[in-house]
């Protein structure tokens, strides 16, 4: 299912995200702020389980969360994302998805992986800032799913169209969290309007 968080906090920072003037240190700030701030969405339907605690007054039944939480970036860009993200979520393991998309064919290669124990019972966050064919992230999910995981969240800032369908045909267990829902993807692959390549523009490699 697809969710597109609308946020004025949100749409004010990917406007300036999307300025092809600003600076490598700002894109970087503003997409860890959004980070940060889509999560505290996405993990509004996170399992909870009552545990038996004492305050300092008495004994009582509180809510703690359920299963433990993995935060898997996409490299290179999804590491744009995961400070603000752990600033939320502090106790979340994170595992790397190392991919890059061929520029000729747009197809994506798997170059790295590893991952935290137990992914079968976590709920594992994918982060990524663009989802534009959705190869990449279409991938990762199967890598995920290799390691046993069953409970996975795509989170994006960008998306198009094409990349939401290729998701939703290939992995319809999949929530898809977006910040924006962009027009088209261009003859390159790059999402209009976009906001150009993500991870050049967060590590200032172009
Ligand atoms: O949906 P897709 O068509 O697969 O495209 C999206 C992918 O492309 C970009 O990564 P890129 O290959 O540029 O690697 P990078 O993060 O190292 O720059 C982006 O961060 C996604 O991972
Ligand atoms: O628009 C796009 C498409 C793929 N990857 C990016 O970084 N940007
Ligand atoms: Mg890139």
């Amino acid at each position: 299912m697809l969710n597109v968080i609308d946020h004025p906090l949100i749409r004010h920072k990917l406007t300036v995200m999307r300025d092809k003037n600003t600076g490598t240190k700002d894109f970087r700030e503003n997409l860890d702020e959004i980070g940060g701030l889509m999560v505290y969405e996405i993990t509004r339907d996170l399992p909870t389980k009552e545990i038996e605690i004492e305050t300092p007054i008495c004994k009582t039944k509180a809510d703690t969360l359920a299963a433990p939480i993995v935060v898997a970036p996409i490299l290179r860009a999804g590491l744009g994302m995961v400070s603000g993200i752990l600033s939320i979520v502090p106790t979340a393991k994170v595992a790397h998805i190392g991919m890059y998309r061929d520029e000729e064919t747009l197809e994506p290669h798997p170059y790295f992986e590893k991952y935290p124990h137990h992914m079968e019972e976590s709920t594992v966050i994918i982060v990524d800032p663009m989802l534009a064919t959705g190869g990449s992230s279409a991938a990762a999910i199967d890598m995920v799913k290799k390691q046993g995981a069953t409970n996975i969240k795509l989170v994006c800032l960008v998306g198009a169209p094409e990349g939401v369908k290729l998701i939703e045909e290939l992995h319809p267990d999949v929530d898809i969290y977006l910040a924006a829902l962009d027009d088209h993807l261009n003859e390159k692959g790059y999402i209009v309007p976009g906001l150009g390549d993500a991870g050049d523009r967060i590590f200032g490699t172009k």
